[in-house]
């Protein structure tokens, strides 16, 4: 599993008190794109001079509110490798009570947008991080 720690900042409350829903999306790709860097080695910078990571559909389950001051630890697993795409699961948790769950796919796509299979050093990167391993 890749660890991705994000502190709830006050930029991303509601006057509520609590993240407002599209922060978490910001947190997820976040996630997403440490686990690039830092997991897969192929970071966002590079993945843009040949094409780009789109996301192809995503799920997500709000669970509890966050508040300012809450540290989330989000817990990111690829679920699914397959030939372009590749399937990921988030757990966002605080002090062990899960706040939301994501599940997304993302599509490896070159500069005209047509999906195309992963690299092989990628997918075996996937492979290595994956709970299919
Ligand atoms: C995503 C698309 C390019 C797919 O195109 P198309 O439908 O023509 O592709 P195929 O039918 O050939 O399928 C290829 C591959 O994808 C799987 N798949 C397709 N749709 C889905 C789906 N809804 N759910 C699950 N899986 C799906 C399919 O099974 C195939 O898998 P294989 O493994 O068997 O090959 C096209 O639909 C598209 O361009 N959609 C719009 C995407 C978009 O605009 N997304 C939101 C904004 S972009 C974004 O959020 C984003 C951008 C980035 O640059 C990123 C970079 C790095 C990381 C994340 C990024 C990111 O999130």
């Amino acid at each position: 599993m890749f660890r991705f720690e994000q502190p709830i900042l006050f930029k991303h409350c509601d006057p509520a008190g609590i993240v407002f829903y599209p922060r978490y999306f910001e947190m997820m790709n976040d996630c997403v794109e440490a686990f690039f860097d830092k997991g897969v080695e192929w970071p966002f910078k590079d993945i843009h001079k040949v094409g780009a990571v789109p996301t192809a559909e995503i799920r997500t389950r709000f669970i509890a509110p966050s508040k300012l001051g809450d540290l989330l630890v989000l817990g990111l697993n690829v679920t699914k490798v397959g030939r372009t795409s590749c399937g990921i699961a988030i757990s966002a948790q605080c002090d062990g009570e899960v706040r939301f769950q994501t599940e997304l796919t993302i599509v490896n796509v070159d500069n005209s947008g047509k999906p195309e299979p992963w690299p092989e050093q990628v997918k075996q990167r996937f492979l290595d991080q994956s709970a299919l391993a």
